[in-house]
């Protein structure tokens, strides 16, 4: 089942309105697509057009399933100051009608799985740049949302952060969310997506799961790294 359906023919900024073009993508339920690419390639600007942040935009951007809900995890933490931890959960609930008995043990599991549990009534911005990252990822898991949007969770993450993160996604895609991430991090991409989609200069340059994309660049055994310096290279 097709969770999002995103076709643009071109969006970006003031002063520079065609910074992506072309880009067509779905996520189905229980997948993870994986948006991979150079610096500049575009992805963040893909994935801000999907959430309808950009000034410009001309192309359709469908949430399909049935909840038709998502979560939107940004790469910089987006946090409120003068509320604690807990208090952004609530806001979180509140913003959207989750039951109190749904949100207090979900909102306690999150915590404790984060290690944030003794800091849930301190104020997030004076967290580390990795516990913050964490507060954002338990806001959109909180949500329990048909698709996850993903923009960059790696960077900040310790390894148990990581391995974590992973396992409460995975344990997400098999009740049937989907996911759409964009990650440098082309080893951890290669091992947890369903499938890739390569961008380079504002454009899509390959699509595929690692079996196409490998045929794709005539490197049957190549990494999803190898694969990812041949495309690059042959345009
Ligand atoms: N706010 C902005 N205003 C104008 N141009 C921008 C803005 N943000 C990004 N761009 C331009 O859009 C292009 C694509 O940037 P984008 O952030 O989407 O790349 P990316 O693939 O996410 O890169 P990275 O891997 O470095 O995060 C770049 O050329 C960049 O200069």
């Amino acid at each position: 089942m097709e969770l999002l359906n995103v076709d643009i023919n071109q969006a970006g900024y003031s002063g520079n309105p065609a910074v992506i073009k072309n880009v067509a993508l779905s996520v189905k339920s229980g997948e993870l697509v994986g948006l991979i690419g150079p610096n500049g390639a575009g992805k963040s600007t893909t994935i801000k057009a999907i959430m309808g942040l950009l000034p410009l935009m001309d192309g359709m951007v469908e949430f399909a399933g049935e909840s038709k809900n998502y979560a939107y995890i940004p790469e910089q933490p987006v946090l409120y100051e003068g509320l604690t931890l807990w208090e952004h959960l609530e806001l979180a609930a509140a913003a959207y009608e989750i039951e109190r008995k749904v949100f207090v043990p979900r909102a306690e599991e999150l915590l404790k799985l984060f290690r944030l549990a003794e800091v849930k009534h301190h104020l997030p911005g004076t967290f580390s740049k990795g516990m913050q990252q964490k507060v954002m990822l338990v806001v959109g898991f909180l949500l329990d949302p048909g698709v996850f949007v993903v923009d960059e969770p790696f960077m900040g993450l310790d390894p148990r952060g990581t391995k974590d993160f992973l396992a409460y996604l995975n344990q997400a895609r098999a009740k049937g969310s989907g996911v759409l991430m964009c990650t440098h991090i082309l080893d951890t991409a290669e091992r947890i997506c369903s499938s890739f989609i390569l961008m380079n200069a504002g454009t899509v340059v390959a699509r595929g799961d690692l079996k196409e994309i490998r045929e794709r660049c005539q490197l049957p055994e190549g990494s999803l790294a190898d694969c990812f310096d041949k495309l690059l290279e042959i345009r």
